[in-house]
């Protein structure tokens, strides 16, 4: 059987905004500062998009949904997510198991992580045991310890189900 294993990590900054929530893995935690993006900024689901893409050796989330596109403006990301695991499928690959972490001092994300998981799993249709939500805080270093942003970061195996197609 062929594995492959792709990488993904991205960071968003925490600004006040009331006119948006804060979304992580497709959950909106309550909190008082939101992340700012294009879409709705779910750090969380675009680390997981862009180490699918990686895996695949499909290039980056950026290239597939341009952040200059108004296509995309404020689209929740779990729709990207499932793109990209459409796109995955079409070339021939389903994923084994996600497992991510996310970096934030703050808020708590304990009482979230499975509900992340799960929201995760049902996007792709996966098990939602194949999908782990960890968070850790950076003791206070760094734009994440200091609140000014949220980090994350996931790893991916993929196994060839068929060969690509064309
Ligand atoms: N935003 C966060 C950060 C951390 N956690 C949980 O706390 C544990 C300890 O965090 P450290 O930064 O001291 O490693 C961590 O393992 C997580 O379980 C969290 O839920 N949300
Ligand atoms: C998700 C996209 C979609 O326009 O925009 P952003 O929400 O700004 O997110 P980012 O990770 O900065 O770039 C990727 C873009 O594809």
């Amino acid at each position: 059987m062929t594995f492959r294993i792709g990488s993904g990590y991205d960071v968003h900054a925490l600004v006040h905004d009331v006119s948006r929530k804060l979304i992580l893995g497709g959950v909106t935690v309550p909190f008082d500062k939101v992340l700012r993006g294009h879409s709705d900024a779910d750090v969380l689901v675009h680390s997981v998009c862009d180490a699918i893409l990686g895996a695949a050796g499909l290039g980056d989330i950026g290239r597939h949904f341009p952040d200059s596109d108004p296509l995309y403006k404020d689209i929740s990301s779990l729709i990207l997510l499932k793109r990209c695991a459409n796109i995955l499928n079409e070339a021939g690959y389903a994923i084994e198991n996600i497992d991510t972490t996310v970096f934030a001092q703050a808020p708590k994300l304990e009482p979230y992580k499975d509900e992340m998981s799960h929201k995760i799993a049902s996007t792709i249709e996966i098990s939602p045991e194949s999908v782990n939500v960890k968070a850790t805080t950076t003791e206070g270093l760094g734009f994440e310890g200091r609140g000014e942003g949220i980090a994350a970061h996931a790893v991916v195996l993929i196994r060839k189900i068929s060969k690509k197609s064309g």
